[in-house]
């Protein structure tokens, strides 16, 4: 997993360097890494020249404009014509020094992009931004052109006017073809309008990372992490030893989840996937599911192997649903089982259930309850549990995502996967993950049903896999490379067409072959 941290965060921890004196190191460091990643875009995309290709910066007030002022005159010892545009404020006032290196190397102010420009640097606004921010007003207000949309537009450290604790902007800004980021990777470069508008983001290490220790971190997986939650069986497992997986999905209503869900789990090998669905009550499930795949055992009640349990794709509002749900809970908090609560299941439980289910709760519970709530559900869940009001569901609303979880988290003492283009998860004692959005073709119905399936997978594994308790943290890491594997079947899927839901499957067995 990758760190990364709040903006606010590497504001604090270059506040003791600032004092210290070393402001001009930092930002002259960070100038070269904008200069060496400009100059890698120009090789790119002006022709493979660098001599004589121009280079705009867009100047704010703040220190994001100096970064940029320097990185231009480092940019002009190189051979490129640089130009720089007031936008915001009068640099000759705030960044002297670095107005004056822009000019030593031979760059001068304007006041329009002109005709052929092959590199926009965004140096607006930075880490400094709060508040609205319209980039198209700006502009405007100065008759400058917006960039064309061919051109190569380069973030000097974050888009400006995002929010780099939540990428949230209350405004509009330019969308960068690649933002090049100081100290670390801010959590607002991947997540909501921060992740639409920062391209692809490059960090530079100007040497913050002894200061940024003590800062809290927001973990975000990679592709290593599918590899390591979802291993191949070893030579001496058998069947249990592997992981089994109770599904209690689908109602006579909605059928389909209970083989989504299925399906999902069988994909990613695990030693036996145990539907829980009672002919006498659900007698749609067993054929349905049995005539998809022959090796699912279906069962009245949870086979005595259960290793975690997903409850709730597809239920329906029935006493029949209610009373799967209660047995599955009662199962999972009787033998201390990860359980992931997902769809209707969220609508369903209630306070009582959370006082059972919640780490350390009356039950004296070790095993973590994940709830994987939509935007929708998410909302109804915080009026019922934190006491927030009804949020519109939209993506990439006004919501801070990660701060939203965090709430729910901690008021129920279970993990919270918030789902939405990017997703964010917060464990019971405040830690976080965000996975940024991989691929839009999951925004179709059913592949929340799979990826409850996955996460499923992935803490049975925890729990057959590791001997000492599994603490929190590990619990985190094997959420996260559920949803990442998840992003990654859908990237997959992609390549032989639109994506639906039962296309995930096989394309998490194409991704878990990939990864050996
Ligand atoms: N510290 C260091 O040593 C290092 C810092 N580094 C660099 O510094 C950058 C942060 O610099 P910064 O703090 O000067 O903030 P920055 O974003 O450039 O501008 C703030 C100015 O904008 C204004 N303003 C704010 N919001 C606004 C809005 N919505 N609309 C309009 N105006 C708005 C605000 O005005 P105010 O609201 O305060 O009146 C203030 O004057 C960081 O991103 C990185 O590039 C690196 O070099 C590494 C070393
Ligand atoms: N635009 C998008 N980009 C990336 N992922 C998305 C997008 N929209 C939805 N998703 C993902 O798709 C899944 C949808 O889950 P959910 O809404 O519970 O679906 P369902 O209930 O129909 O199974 C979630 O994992 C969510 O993160």
């Amino acid at each position: 997993m990758k760190k990364l941290y709040f903006g606010t965060s590497v504001r604090k921890a270059e506040a003791p360097l600032i004092a210290s004196g070393a402001s001009a190191l930092l930002m002259r460091r960070a100038a070269w890494g904008l200069a060496h990643h400009v100059l890698a875009y120009l090789s790119e995309t002006a022709h493979g020249a660098v001599y004589g290709s121009r280079v705009v910066g867009l100047i704010g007030k703040g220190k994001n404009g100096a970064d940029t002022l320097w990185a231009l005159s480092m940019l002009a010892e190189r051979g490129v014509s640089v130009e720089a545009i007031a936008v915001l404020g009068n640099p000759e006032q705030n960044a002297q020094d670095a107005v004056s290196a822009f000019h030593r190397a031979g760059g001068r102010f304007v006041t329009a992009l002109g005709q052929r420009t092959d590199v926009v640097i965004d140096g607006v606004l930075g880490t400094g931004a709060s508040g609205p921010f319209s980039m198209s007003a700006v502009l405007a207000q100065r008759g400058i052109d917006r960039p064309r949309p061919e051109t190569t537009v380069i973030a000097c450290d974050i888009p400006s006017g995002i929010n780099a604790d939540t990428g949230q902007l209350d405004g509009d800004t330019l969308t960068a073809t690649a933002t090049v980021t100081f100290g670390a990777t801010k959590t607002g470069l991947l997540l909501s309008a921060g992740h639409q508008h920062a391209g692809r983001v490059h960090t530079v290490d100007i040497g913050l990372q002894e200061h940024l220790s003590s800062q809290p971190t927001v973990w975000c997986p990679d592709p290593h992490d599918v590899t390591t939650c979802f291993p191949p069986p070893r030579a001496t497992d058998y069947k249990y030893s592997r992981g089994v997986v109770g599904i209690i999905a689908g109602s006579e209503a909605y059928p389909g989840p209970s083989l989504l869900c299925s399906r999902a789990v069988a994909s990613c090998g695990i030693g036996m996937v145990n539907l829980i669905a009672d002919p006498e009550t659900v007698p749609s499930l067993r054929p349905l599911v049995l005539g998809d795949r022959p090796e699912t055992v279906v069962t009245a009640a949870p086979v005595p192997q259960v290793t975690s349990l997903v409850i709730g794709p597809g239920l329906d509002d029935t006493s029949t649903s209610r009373q799967r749900l209660d047995e599955g809970l009662d199962h999972a908090v009787e033998h201390d089982l990860p359980v992931v609560i997902d769809a209707t299941g969220l609508d369903l439980v209630d306070q009582g259930w959370l006082d059972r289910l919640r780490l350390g709760g009356t039950s004296s519970r070790t095993a973590p309850t994940v709830l994987t709530p939509h935007l929708g559900e998410m909302s109804r869940l915080s009026q019922r549990f934190v006491g927030t009001e009804a949020v519109p569901a939209t993506i990439g609303g006004d919501k801070d995502a990660l701060a939203w979880a965090t709430a729910l988290a901690q008021a129920t003492g279970c993990y919270v996967v918030l789902k939405s283009a990017d997703t964010v998860v917060a464990t019971p004692s405040g830690q976080r993950g965000l996975h940024p959005a991989q691929s839009a073709d999951l925004a179709t119905a059913g592949t929340g049903d799979t990826l409850a399936g996955l996460i499923a997978v992935s803490l049975a594994t925890a729990w057959t896999r590791t001997n000492s308790p599994v603490t929190e943290h590990q619990v985190l890491h094997h959420v996260l490379a559920a949803i990442h594997l998840h992003g990654a079947a859908a990237v997959s899927a992609r390549h032989a067409g639109p994506v639906s839901a039962s296309d995930l499957a096989p394309a998490v067995r194409a991704v878990l072959a990939s990864r050996g």
